[in-house]
């Protein structure tokens, strides 16, 4: 491969300039959980939140980044890290822009997870768990996707037949449905009061 010659440009104005304009820091809050677990349900309302509090904030979501800047990815181990490190580069530009950034993938693995807390930073980075059952999920199937999976006309559904490494020690685990939803965004905005 030729070599590739890089040489960075400084701004005139920084993530600084940024956050006094709006402000408010910024930050990520990444959402990590099974299909069904209730991401979007509570990256959502956290959004609608912050939104009433005057806070600018943008939202990264599986389904719709795969539907655009993703769309040529697959469920495979390699397709599913390459979606998520995408995402967590969007993100980041996100946190330089000086917004809150909140992303809502399952994002399966450990090691992607820490790959991504190294990217954007961890004095940047929020994790949250919404750990709710594989048998809750099953029995939401919001898309009915866990019922084609559990036919075998989905490969490598995560939870079924494709692997979901739970978070040892995130940021904030929320659980569902013990947790409502308003609930999860009370927990979650307790944590980034003192971040905003
Ligand atoms: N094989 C397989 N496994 C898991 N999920 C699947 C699969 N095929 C399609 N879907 C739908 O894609 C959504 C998850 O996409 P993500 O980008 O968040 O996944 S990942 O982080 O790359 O693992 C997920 O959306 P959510 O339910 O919002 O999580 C599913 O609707
Ligand atoms: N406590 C709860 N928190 C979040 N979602 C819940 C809760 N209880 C029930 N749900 C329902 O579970 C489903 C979760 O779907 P969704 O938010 O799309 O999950 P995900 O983005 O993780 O796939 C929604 O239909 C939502 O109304």
């Amino acid at each position: 491969m030729n070599p590739v010659y890089i040489v960075k440009h400084e701004y005139a104005i920084n993530r600084l300039d940024r956050e006094k304009l709006n402000k408010h820091k910024s930050f990520l809050v990444w959402f990590t959980g099974l299909s069904g677990s209730g991401k979007s349900t509570i990256a959502n309302l956290l959004e609608k939140k912050l939104h009433e509090l005057n806070v600018h904030t943008y939202s990264l979501d599986g389904d719709n980044l795969r539907s655009g800047l993703n769309k040529n990815l697959t469920f495979s181990k390699d397709d599913r890290n390459e979606n998520l490190r995408r995402a967590a580069e969007v993100a980041k530009l996100f946190v330089d822009a000086g917004v809150v950034a909140i992303a809502a993938f399952i994002s399966p693995y450990i090691k992607t997870r820490e790959e991504i807390k190294e990217l954007v930073g961890a004095e940047n980075y929020i994790e949250v768990f919404v750990n709710t059952s594989l048998e809750i999920c099953e029995q939401r199937d919001v898309k009915g996707l866990y019922k084609k999976a559990r036919a075998g006309e989905i490969k490598n559904f995560t939870g079924i037949n494709s692997v979901y490494e739970a978070p040892v020690n995130p940021t904030i685990e929320i659980k569902t449905p013990s947790d409502s939803p308003d609930v999860a965004v009370s927990k979650i905005m307790e944590v980034i009061k003192s971040k905003l």
